[in-house]
Parts: C-alpha cells; sequence; structure tokens
C-alpha cells in the first residue's frame, strides 16, 4: 500500500515526510498554481531533495500533441531526474506518447483515467501507475470503485507490474475503498489526512489516558520521569 502526497508546497511536504509512510508525491497544472508563479524546476528539484531517491515523483506533461508530450518529459527529466514519473493524460495523443515514453525506458504514469477502457488501454501501453480520478468519476455518476475494481482485476489476470495509484480524493472513506477495491497507491491532500488523524474521538481517548496517567503518577509525569523515581524503589 503507497501513500502519496497530492501537493508541492514544501512546508506541507516536509512536514508529512516526517509523520508518515510517504511513498511519494504527485502534481497537475492545477496543483502548481496553487503555490503561485513558483520557479518550476527548482521547485520540483527541491521536493526530490526531501522525499528522496526512493519515493516516486509525478510530475505532469503540459502538451496537447504527441510530439509535445514528449518533448515535456525529456526536458522534465533533464531538468529534475531521470527518475520521475511522467504523467500524461490517457487520450489518444497521450496513449502514442506513452508507448514512446515506455520503448525509450521511461517512468510514465497514465492520468484522467476514468474509465475502464482507457485504463485497460494504459496498462497494454505499459504505463507503471494508472490514475483514476475517483472523485471526479462519483460527480459524473461513474461508478469509481467498479473501475478501480476491474482495474486490479486485469492487473491480477495479466500478473501485470502496472499499479493503481489512485487520485482525485474528497474524503477518507474514498481513499480507503480505492484500497480496498485494489489500489496499490492512493495520493491525497494534507486534508484528507488532517481529517483522518484528527477526529474528536482520538483526541478524547488521549486525554481520557493522560488523566488516568497523570492521576497515578502526578501531573506532567511520564513514563521516562517514573523509570527515574521508582515508586518502591
Ligand atoms: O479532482 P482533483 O482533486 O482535481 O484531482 C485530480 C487528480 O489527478 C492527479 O493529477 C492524478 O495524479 C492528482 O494530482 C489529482 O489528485
Amino acid at each position: 500500500m503507497e501513500f502519496l502526497l497530492d501537493t508541492v508546497h514544501i512546508e506541507d511536504i516536509k512536514k508529512y515526510a516526517r509523520i508518515m509512510p510517504l511513498s511519494g508525491v504527485t502534481s497537475n497544472p492545477s496543483i502548481v498554481k496553487k503555490e503561485g508563479q513558483i520557479d518550476f524546476f527548482p521547485h520540483m528539484r527541491a521536493i526530490r531533495a526531501i522525499i528522496g531517491d526512493q519515493a516516486s515523483f509525478h510530475i505532469q506533461a503540459v502538451g496537447q500533441t504527441t510530439e509535445a508530450m514528449i518533448q515535456d518529459a525529456h526536458t522534465i527529466l533533464e531538468n529534475v531526474d531521470d527518475n520521475v514519473f511522467v504523467k500524461i493524460p490517457t487520450n489518444e495523443a497521450g496513449l502514442a506518447a506513452i508507448k514512446q515514453l515506455k520503448a525509450e525506458g521511461v517512468n510514465v504514469t497514465a492520468t484522467a483515467i476514468y474509465t475502464k477502457f482507457q485504463g485497460y488501454l494504459a496498462m497494454s501501453a505499459g504505463a507503471d501507475y494508472l490514475a483514476p480520478y475517483y472523485n471526479r468519476m462519483v460527480n459524473m455518476n461513474i461508478n469509481a470503485d467498479e473501475v478501480i475494481g476491474e482495474l486490479a482485476n486485469q492487473i491480477a489476470r495479466e500478473n501485470s507490474t502496472t499499479k493503481i495509484l489512485a487520485a482525485s480524493f474528497h474524503t477518507v472513506q474514498q481513499v480507503n475503498s480505492a484500497f480496498e477495491m485494489g489500489a496499490q497507491a492512493a495520493t491525497m491532500g494534507v486534508d484528507i489526512l488532517k481529517t483522518g488523524l484528527s477526529a474528536p474521538a482520538i483526541g478524547a481517548a488521549i486525554n481520557d489516558f493522560t488523566a488516568d496517567w497523570e492521576s497515578l503518577y502526578g501531573k506532567d509525569s511520564t513514563i521516562a520521569s517514573i523509570a527515574k523515581q521508582p515508586l518502591h524503589a
């Protein structure tokens, strides 16, 4: 199971690289826009420096034609590093770009996936990751669970190395569901992580444990402090 962050906000990436089992970072032009007019390549290299070589880093091509996407891919690899997964939208131009980039040995994430058909084609073209858009499918009355579940079944049937990197999440429940349907990876904004880890019930349970502990050993006592001053020494 891979958890990725769907942001290029440096402080958030630094913070959550410390907190979570971070498998990678994803971005797209809309995510980049949230940071304002950043110096694109130095910013991307700074993200790589934070997440390290073992994490997967997904950066999107913006060209509209096959040739433009391939040129974008080469430029990204030259200016960030060779391990980047270049995100290519799964339309006709994109599929042709995926085929060519895979023939060159480039890491590719097929993105903008709303249907099984797009996913099957991108898988056949050799994409390393498929990025189905969970919440956008839900908004279009497409059964996101079914799409992800069937893509996962096909991966299993073919013993394929392609992985599902589910994306476009608006709720914690959607992330759980994508994993349960067989996605190997999910990318999410920090809002999802904050919501999932800060439910009032979690804080209430921690407060109760603290109160019980302190009623026994005194205010601000810790495991370390009672080890230094054992009650029955
Ligand atoms: O629907 P949204 O929230 O814009 O998300 C689109 C998704 O597509 C991606 O570009 C795919 O990786 C993600 O970065 C993003 O989660």
